[in-house]
């Protein structure tokens, strides 16, 4: 997808994956990542997500990386906090206590750019990606975030029957992108209620990904 596409779906208000509640999958399955409280989560391809308000709830610090300023002024202002703003080269950072936005190309930003973080949410990022950004996108998070844990959820649906995004990520490609580094559990995987976009049938899938070696 061309940064073109989202950012034109952000001006034009199309943004259908945007949830108004936190999700679900999140709450229940996070206790897996075995975070110590306070922890630093990244959050990439972040949006405007209601996750990220749920996990300052929870005492959690948060690192979005999110390529539309649009969508981070309306995430601050949506959780009614004013952020300072540092301007750089390749970025502009959005902070407000314990969550920093990062907005930029994911693609351009270092580990020095992200920090330290000991975990990562990725609800809607890397299915968001076409197969060709997909590799790229696993070898650059796993670079970034010093292979920190990962709790990941994807779907699986014949690609066929509708084209993406969200793009089906199966098991096969997920192992593909991350055995090398990583140990996979599948921790759920549940029909789509309605189906995708009411259009197929799809699993919906929680993935845990442990760093075979220690992060950190
Ligand atoms: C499918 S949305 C998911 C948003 C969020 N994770 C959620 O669950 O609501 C994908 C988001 O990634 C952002 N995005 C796409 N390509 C990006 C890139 N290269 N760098 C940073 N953000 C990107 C888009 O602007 C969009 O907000």
């Amino acid at each position: 997808m061309q940064k073109e596409f989202w950012l034109s779906r952000w001006q034009n208000n199309e943004i259908g994956f945007h949830n108004n509640d936190v999700n679900p999958l999140l709450v229940t399955f996070l206790p897996h990542l075995t975070l110590p409280p306070s922890s630093r989560l990244l959050l990439p391809l972040c949006g405007k997500s209601r996750d990220i308000s749920w996990l300052l709830s929870e005492g959690f610090a948060v690192v979005g990386v999110e390529l539309s300023e649009l969508a981070v002024s309306q995430l601050f202002s949506e959780l009614g906090l004013t952020p300072t703003i540092e301007e750089k080269t390749h970025c502009k950072i959005f902070k407000a206590n314990k969550l920093v936005i990062i907005v930029a190309d994911f693609f351009e930003l270092s580990a020095a750019d992200i920090g330290t973080v000991a975990g990562i949410y990725d609800r809607a990022a890397l299915v968001a990606l076409p197969p060709a950004m997909r590799e790229r996108y696993a070898k650059h998070i796993t670079a970034i975030s010093v292979c920190a844990p990962q709790l990941l959820v994807s779907f699986d649906y014949q690609q066929e029957a509708m084209p993406g995004p969200p793009f089906s990520v199966p098991e096969t490609e997920l192992n593909v992108l991350y055995a090398g580094q990583y140990q996979l559990q599948r921790l759920a995987s549940s029909p789509l209620e309605g189906g995708l976009k009411g259009k197929c049938d799809a699993l919906e899938q929680v993935w845990l990904l442990q760093p075979k070696r220690a992060h950190l």
